[in-house]
């Protein structure tokens, strides 16, 4: 028994426009939260499923983990979630309201939409230690596509998801090991163009501020387009992970594929990346009368 697309129309029929609202709301005043929102789907799915176990407050949650101490947008979900309880108490899922506001999320930035199919239940775990599964800093192609397999994602998936980084930013620490002392003899990332590696040595310099945000896509950050794939080619991506993305030939075929380059058979970038978020968003979940639906998002009930 799986999710499916309405699974509140009867229970809740205003659950969707809800969460739409609030992630809308909270978009103009900060663009940020949808970058936001979609990584922190992203963590939530990876970690014991996709079933709010980020979301949980406390001392050894998921939340304190290492690779979530940077999520951002927490307190989108709880209005949202807040709202949808004043009409339709103990029926919507926080695991749902985070899946829909994804989703929201690349819509407000000029992606394509999908729908959502919903129904997920939240779990009853959450724990600092699970989230060392998280995808590495310096993660090989290997690794990364592993990892995905492990969660029934294919390289595809991988390479699409992954464009996620399209909009959004990272900061300094998460990649300035590539800028000095990354090879043998103590230059930088070989595979980071010359022109593009002195931009980022000035926004993140050697002793500046680790938590300094720079674009994950170059250009584009705000908007949701292939621009992200472009970069890599031109060895301009910003994260290790993603540029090993063209230096490996399975990976590269495929970001030519999302670029439309002639002699490849052509993917649609925006089609692609909603067909793999609904697997994603799949992963692990809770339903029927597994798990919970919690009352508030932050604890347990
Ligand atoms: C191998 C897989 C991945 C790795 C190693 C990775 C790594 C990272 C890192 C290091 C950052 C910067 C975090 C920060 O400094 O705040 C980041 C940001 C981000 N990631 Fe990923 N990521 C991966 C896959 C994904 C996937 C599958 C998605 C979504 C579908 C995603 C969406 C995002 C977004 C939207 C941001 C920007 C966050 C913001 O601006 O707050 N990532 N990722
Ligand atoms: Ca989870
Ligand atoms: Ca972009």
């Amino acid at each position: 028994q799986g999710t499916r697309v309405g699974f509140y129309q009867r229970t809740c029929p205003r659950a969707e426009s809800i969460v739409t609202s609030a992630v809308t709301s909270a978009f103009r005043s900060n663009s940020t939260i949808a970058p936001g929102l979609l990584r922190m789907h992203f963590h939530d799915c990876f970690v014991n499923g996709c079933d709010a176990s980020v979301l949980i407050d406390g001392p050894n949650t998921e939340k304190t983990g290492v690779p979530n101490l940077l999520l951002r947008g927490f307190e989108v979900i709880d209005n949202a979630k807040a709202q949808i309880e004043a009409i339709c108490p103990g029926v919507v899922s926080c695991a749902d309201i985070l899946a829909l506001a994804a989703r929201d999320s690349v819509v407000l930035t000029r992606g394509i939409t999908w729908r959502v199919p919903t129904g997920r239940r939240d779990g009853l775990v959450s724990l600092a230690s699970d989230t060392d599964i998280l995808p590495g800093l310096r993660d090989s192609v290997t690794a990364q596509r592993n990892l995905f397999d492990r969660k029934g994602l294919s390289v595809q998936d991988l390479v699409a998801l992954v464009g996620g980084h399209t909009i959004g930013t990272a900061a300094c620490g998460t990649f300035s090991h590539r800028l000095q002392n990354f090879t043998a003899d103590g230059g930088p990332d070989p595979t980071i163009a010359p022109a593009f590696l002195a931009r980022l040595l000035a926004l993140c310099p050697s002793g500046g501020d680790p938590f300094r945000r720079v674009p994950l896509d170059d250009g584009s950050e705000g908007r949701f387009d292939t621009s992200f794939f472009a970069n890599l080619r031109n060895a301009r991506g910003v994260l290790q992970t993603d540029q090993l993305l063209w230096g490996d030939a399975s990976t590269r075929t495929l970001v030519q594929r999302f670029l439309g380059v002639r002699g490849s058979a052509s993917l649609n970038f925006g089609v692609e990346f909603g067909r793999s978020m609904v697997k994603m968003s799949n992963i692990e979940v809770k339903t029927g009368t597994v798990g919970e639906i919690r009352r508030v998002c932050t604890a347990i009930n």
